[in-house]
């Protein structure tokens, strides 16, 4: 298919396109952030609760700006302040500086007495803007910083949420809009000090309008409301979009992942799913335009709305600066010097209300970061599991009359399972897919924690353990294991530290990685991946065996293999599961595997079906007595006859 073929399919949406996302059921509508409470919360903001919030929201910002680099929060501080004095005096010197030149008098001896105000101006004004410099440098500094730990943050509050938390509603939209409050918290801090360089700005204008006449000040504060409430509006209008938009713009970044990356793109060339995946992607981010462009035209009209408002509103402060010198009330020295000032200050108001709606909307997004740093969105294992540790490895690990639902599925995963396994001891899982046998090793292993009953290590369940400890007695090799792109070694030690070359090798003869070890241009520090200079990929059956040195060099008390070898080649295959007595001798080993041949050496077979336990005992005894097993098996001996090879 030609590029402008694709092209044109992807747009039209037939056959790729749209035609089969219809076809198929699917709408935009199932990406829908459907948090209502939230969506409301948001949208009755109201520039009363923006102002009520200003406050929190700037000293919220400087703390976490102070906890990352303090030097540098200490120099924007002492920018503000010193942006605010030199803002004052420079007023003060304009001010003088005009009644001066205005009184009578010889206009000799007025410029005398004017030209010391006239450098104090100069003064003034050049070291703002030198001030300016070091702001701009400093937040320079800061932001990066900032945005890297708030980053760390959120990737540590994501792992301390439960491991099922992917399934609960909502949990997904929440993090990723937490995930942006914590890429906006640079922003926060730049607009905190936006407002606190107005403030301090406004202050010197406005102590100067106080002192000309007490009626200026009030008037330009009532001026500048409407153009604040319009500003909210704005801000609101776009953070409610931002939340709507979270779970399309999720699967945008997931479709780009799909398309783009390297893990998936030859099946994306092969299959020819390039042009249907654009021509979904196209969609959504029509979408995701069309609810961003009507938020951002919502936002100019109040932008509008807001200036005409604030216009009018400035006229009459200026009409009334004229009535108060019409009248007499203020002589023309002192109105010269409240022309500038009142100019100032109107000037430092709209940037308090522009850097203050923009605060508030960015603080929206912070304070859902926080929030997710609090609790996980509920999903908090801290909350949720004990803090017990066992006084030693355990000897038993046990499920007893458990049932356990995914949340948001239709049935239950397994109903009514006890089960046990003692270390020293191998204990084989079968049965057909979706039968449950991976739900049972993650609920075994405490990764997940049952809806009803119980899993015992020894005398405490699982849900009594602090689960970072608990884990210390697990080594998992999942079915969709990780590859980190990382080096050899750290993909075995992953994490453990360095544990010394004697021990990774020691797996890695275990696992017979030991024999890919020539062919690896680094040896143990090769990095294990082709995308960066100097790596080098590897073959599926070769990082399977990574993961089983990963899970042999952990020297855990549980051993929970699943489907450990699928990818590994007969001899590969053999010499695992001839290790694996071995290996038994001080651990308890659960065994997930299809190839029903290989189940030979667990002490006990349990077999499942839905769901439930339906057979449990020897290889020989289930290869005999009628049932699953035997049918299973069975089908596998005669695949393996016709085809001249064994099951
Ligand atoms: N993360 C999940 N969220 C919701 N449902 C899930 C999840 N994982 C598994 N399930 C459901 O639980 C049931 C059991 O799945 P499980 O993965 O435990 O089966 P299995 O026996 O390991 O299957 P297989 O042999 O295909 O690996 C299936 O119906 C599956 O759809």
């Amino acid at each position: 298919m030609t590029s402008a073929n694709a092209e044109e399919q992807a747009t039209s949406g037939t056959p790729d396109g749209n035609a089969q996302d219809t076809a198929a059921g699917v709408h935009d509508e199932e990406f829908q952030y459907r948090d209502e409470s939230r969506l409301k919360a948001g949208a009755q903001m109201t520039t009363g609760t923006m102002a009520r919030r200003l406050p929190a929201l700037v000293v919220r910002s400087l703390r976490m700006a102070w906890q990352t680099d303090r030097a540098a929060t200490a120099g924007l501080l002492a920018c503000q302040v010193g942006t605010g004095v030199l803002a004052a005096l420079g007023l003060l010197a304009v001010t003088g500086t005009i009644n001066a030149l205005i009184s009578s008098g010889d206009i000799t001896e007025r410029l005398r007495e004017a030209a010391p105000r006239l450098v104090v101006i100069a003064a003034a004004t050049g070291l703002r803007a030198l001030l300016g410099i070091v702001v701009t440098w400093l937040t320079g500094r800061l932001r990066p910083v900032l945005a890297r730990a708030a980053e760390v943050t959120m990737i540590e509050a994501a792992l301390g949420a439960e491991p099922a938390a992917n399934n609960k509603p909502g949990y997904n939209d929440f993090y990723d809009i937490a995930d942006r409050g914590a890429q906006v918290t640079p922003d926060l801090v730049a607009e905190a000090q936006d407002v606190l360089a107005a403030t301090a700005t406004l202050t010197a204008g406005t102590t100067v309008l106080a002192v000309l006449h007490p009626v200026l000040l009030p008037l330009l504060l009532l001026a500048c409301l409407p153009q604040a409430a319009a500003y909210v509006r704005a801000a609101r209008v776009l953070y409610l979009a931002g939340l709507e938009t979270s779970g399309r713009r999720r699967m945008l970044f997931k479709l780009r992942w799909h398309m783009a990356y390297t893990e998936s793109g030859e099946e994306m060339r092969a299959c020819l799913a390039g042009p249907f995946l654009i021509g979904r992607y196209r969609r959504l981010a029509a979408s995701v335009n069309a609810a961003e462009r009507e938020a951002a035209d919502t936002g100019a009209w109040m932008g509008v709305a807001g200036a005409v408002a604030g216009g009018v509103a400035s006229a009459a402060v200026w009409a009334a600066l004229l009535w108060l010198l019409a009248s007499g009330r203020m002589d023309l020295a002192a109105g010269g010097g409240a022309v500038f000032a009142l100019q100032t200050a109107t000037t430092s108001v709209r940037g308090i209300i522009n850097s203050g709606a923009r605060l508030v909307r960015t603080g929206w997004y912070v304070q859902d970061w926080q929030n997710f740093l609090d609790n996980a969105h509920g999903q908090a294992m801290a909350d949720s599991r004990g803090t017990k540790t066992l006084p030693r490895a355990p000897e038993r690990f046990e499920v007893r009359d458990i049932d356990y639902r995914y949340d948001g599925a239709p049935r239950n995963s397994l109903s009514g399972v006890s089960l046990q396994v003692r270390r020293g001891e191998i204990v084989a899982l079968v049965g057909e897919n979706g039968s449950g046998k991976s739900t049972l090793s993650r609920l075994i292993c405490g990764l997940l924690l049952p809806t009803s009953g119980e899993v015992a290590w020894d005398h405490m369940t699982t849900s009594q353990l602090d689960p970072w400890e608990a884990w210390k007695h697990v080594a998992l090799i999942p079915q969709k294991y990780t590859h980190l792109p990382l080096t050899l070694r750290d993909n075995i030690t992953f994490g453990q530290g360095d544990t010394g070359d004697a021990a990774v090798l020691a797996a890695c003869k275990a696992s017979g990685a030991v024999e890919m070890l020539p062919g690896l241009r680094s040896g143990l520090d090769t990095l294990l991946t082709s995308e960066w200079f100097g790596g080098q990929q590897l073959s599926g059956g070769q990082w399977q065996r990574v993961v089983l040195t990963r899970a042999f060099h952990r020297k855990a008390t549980l051993l929970v293999m699943d489907e450990p070898t699928a990818a590994l080649d007969a001899r590969a295959e053999h010499h695992i599961f001839t290790g694996l007595r071995d290996l038994a001798k001080d651990r308890a080993i659960l065994l997930i595997t299809h190839r029903l041949a290989n189940v030979a050496v667990a002490d006990r077979i349990v077999v499942l079906d839905r769901g439930r336990i339906v057979q449990e005992g020897t290889y020989d005894q289930l290869t005999r007595e009628p049932g699953l097993f035997r049918s299973l098996w069975e089908l596998q001996q005669r695949t393996g006859d016709e085809s001249g090879g064994d099951a």
